[in-house]
């Protein structure tokens, strides 16, 4: 395959990511709302964990690249939850 070629597959990978990302963003603020409703704080370790655990086993042979932006996510998931 050639540069060009494998630039383009790149470039669809990633508009597909984007939209996911921006799926999952959009869950993780009305999670966030649904949280001050009920007075819950906004971290959950043990949710974050078990996560983790899941989609770095999921993510093989690749599951620490993906435990590093998942742990990246988090983080900016619970910041757009305030
Ligand atoms: O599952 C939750 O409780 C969420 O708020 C979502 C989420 C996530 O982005 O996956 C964000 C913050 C929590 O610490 C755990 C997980």
């Amino acid at each position: 395959m050639s540069i060009e070629s494998i630039r383009k597959k790149i470039d669809a990978v990633d508009d597909e990511l984007v939209d996911l990302l921006k799926a999952r963003f959009d869950l993780s603020r009305a999670m966030g709302e649904e949280k001050k409703k009920i007075g819950r704080g906004v971290y959950d370790p043990a949710r974050e964990a078990a996560l983790l655990a899941r989609l770095e086993e999921k993510a093989a042979p690749y599951g620490p690249e993906v435990r590093a932006l998942y742990e990246k996510m988090m983080e900016l998931s619970r910041n757009l939850q305030g």
